[in-house]
């Protein structure tokens, strides 16, 4: 079965919806202000203490110092995902499995990471991650092929194209964010709308 992994969660109602419906990962978007779902560590604790604890819980980040390290291993989340920069003193202080994110763009920094031991899993995103933009899959198509980690493919998956990227990449977890959102005419954000989690968990746990 593909896993799922809903990412973005920002208020009580996301967790009631995740609760209800169980995803296998949700993420939590921290210490990135430029993101319309960054939330204080605190926010993220009372959010982390109401989810149902059979699904992992991922502290999403990018490049973290080493303070804010310390501050999501203190909330205990199951794994944090790291984007951007990921410094010789982060990896190896490090006590949590790491997703290492790779967007598009910095795909040949794959490599020097492969041997890396807390790396449990590759996301591989879109230029611009959370922007709900995919991109060409078949740059993917070598990677798969020689990873035995585990591969989250993330970028602008929705409930019209997620059977081909199941299809076309086979991920371990389609990871996503922007498809699930309630979001007003005017751009306005309201998180995740419950309906919408419900149908593509449905669609990616029947895969
Ligand atoms: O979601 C964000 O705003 C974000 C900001 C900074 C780093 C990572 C971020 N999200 C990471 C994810 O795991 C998203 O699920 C992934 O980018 C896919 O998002 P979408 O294209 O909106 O489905």
């Amino acid at each position: 079965m593909t896993k799922i992994k809903i990412c973005g969660m920002t208020c009580e109602e996301d967790i009631k919806a995740v609760n209800k419906y169980l995803p296998d990962y949700i993420g939590f978007v921290l210490f990135f202000p430029k993101s319309k779902r960054n939330i204080s560590i605190k926010q993220a604790k009372d959010l982390l203490a109401k989810a149902d604890k059979r699904i992992k819980t991922v502290a999403v980040v990018v490049s973290p110092t080493i303070e804010q390290l310390l501050q999501i291993e203190e909330a205990r989340f199951d794994y944090i995902q790291i984007h951007g920069t990921m410094t010789k003193e982060v990896y190896e202080q490090c006590t949590l499995p790491i997703l290492r994110a790779f967007n598009i763009s910095n795909l040949e920094k794959l490599e020097k990471y492969e041997i890396k031991d807390k790396i449990k899993g590759y996301v591989f995103d879109s230029k611009n991650p959370g922007s709900g933009e995919t991109f060409d899959w078949k740059l993917l198509d070598h990677i798969r092929q020689k990873q035995k980690t585990v591969i989250f493919l993330a970028g602008g998956i929705d409930e019209n194209n997620v059977k081909r990227a199941i299809s076309e990449v086979a991920p371990d977890v389609i990871d996503l964010s922007s498809a699930v959102e309630k979001v007003s005419k005017d751009g306005a954000f309201f998180g995740k709308d419950p309906e919408k989690v419900k149908t593509i968990i449905t669609i990616v746990h029947g895969q």
